[in-house]
């Protein structure tokens, strides 16, 4: 019979392709893999396109660091999904669970527990999450991306793995995205990236700079859901999206230079692919300032150049962008000598090591 396990994680995309990045090795070693995510985060889109990973909905409370009449609500919510994830994990049995985080997680971790069942959390940012945080206690072993981040996990439980990256991402054919973008070869490519859910500071800031911008880069837009702007749909070498799937590899192959949020899952990408970033990180008031910490330790590297969001304007970031590519050589041979890390393969064997025998 084949080991079983179970997946977690939604919310953001950030909170699902690392899982996306196991599955395929986890198939190859014989795993049969479910998967428990919310009803309707995108967590439940992303697994559906994977093929023989039966998908489990459960009920998730937002968990919220500011006043919302909904943090009344959301702990019986919370309260339920626990009760659903049990019932799910006594019946299907997995011998390991593994979590990417995001409040899903929660319940399907405390659910583990319950059961009896070791688990394995990964975090991607030098901060917990508060979501990784609550489910801490209750995890076996706690992965980190960023050395520094061991800091703030039970001694024991912690281990460094490093950024998961997808394999695929590392096979983008340059020819393939300009095809896609119907792009040029020859002028050089912006590729814009504001999170896996977009980011409305950075669309506005960037069109508000287009016609410049359009005289020197093809720019491929990833603007987020209901973020696509008709205005620009028939400008030459713009070329805008909600969400690229399995297209994605391409752009970034093609790209010379990125702008992005700091989320760590895509500052590895663009690390791994050795592009040279601009980032704009989510700023404190809208997060726990994690992607601030991201950037900085990026920048630090001479990775990326960071420019926070209090000092955006259309002029900085403009300059910036200019600045990037100007010396963008420079980010290149700094990320040559960056570490290669092996975080999948180390992922899986410690699956594999802690997993109900
Ligand atoms: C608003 C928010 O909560 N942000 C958090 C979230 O960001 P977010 O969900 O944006 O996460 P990341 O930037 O880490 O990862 C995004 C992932 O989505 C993929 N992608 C993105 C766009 C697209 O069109 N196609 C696609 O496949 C990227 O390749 C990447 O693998 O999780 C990160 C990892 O915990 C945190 O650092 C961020 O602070």
């Amino acid at each position: 019979m084949n080991k079983k396990i179970l997946l977690t994680g939604g919310g953001s995309a950030g909170h699902v392709t690392v899982n996306l990045a196991l599955i395929p090795k986890l198939k190859e070693q014989g795993w049969d893999i479910s998967y428990i995510g919310s009803h309707n985060g995108i967590e439940r889109e992303l697994v559906s396109q994977v093929k023989d990973v039966p998908y489990f909905p459960i009920s998730t409370g937002k968990l919220r660091r500011y006043f919302d009449w909904n943090n009344f609500k959301d702990p019986f919510k919370v309260i339920k999904g626990t009760l659903q994830a049990y019932q799910i994990m006594k019946k299907e049995k997995p011998s390991i669970v593994f979590s990417k985080g995001g409040f899903v997680s929660v319940p399907v971790i405390i659910g583990a527990w319950l059961n009896g069942i070791p688990t394995i959390i990964h975090e991607s940012d030098i901060t917990p999450g508060l979501a990784n945080k609550i489910a801490m206690p209750f995890a076996t072993k706690i992965c980190v991306t960023f050395p520094e981040t061991l800091r703030h996990v039970k001694e024991h439980k912690g281990v460094y793995v490093g950024a998961v990256v997808r394999e695929e991402l590392k096979k983008g054919d340059a020819n393939q995205g300009f095809e896609y973008c119907q792009f040029q070869k020859g002028k050089p490519v912006l590729l814009v990236m504001g999170g896996s859910l977009g980011s409305k500071r950075i669309n506005d800031a960037l069109r508000a700079n287009l016609q410049t911008l359009l005289s020197d880069f093809q720019i491929a837009h990833i603007c987020g859901k209901g973020n696509v702007d008709a205005q620009f749909a028939n400008e030459k070498g713009y070329k805008q999206f909600e969400y690229v799937h399995e297209e994605l590899p391409h752009l970034m192959a093609m790209a010379d230079i990125v702008l992005s949020r700091a989320g760590s899952n895509s500052i590895f990408e663009f690390l791994t692919l050795r592009k040279p970033m601009l980032l704009i990180p989510l700023p404190k008031g809208a997060s726990r300032g994690d992607q601030i910490l991201n950037a900085r330790s990026f920048q630090k590297s001479g990775y990326a150049e960071v420019l926070l969001e209090e000092e955006l304007t259309n002029e900085s970031l403009l300059k910036a962008i200019y600045h990037l590519y100007r010396g963008r050589q420079k980010y290149i041979d700094n990320m040559n000598k960056s570490e290669a890390n092996d975080a999948l393969n180390k992922l899986l064997a410690l699956i594999n090591e802690s997993s109900k025998k």
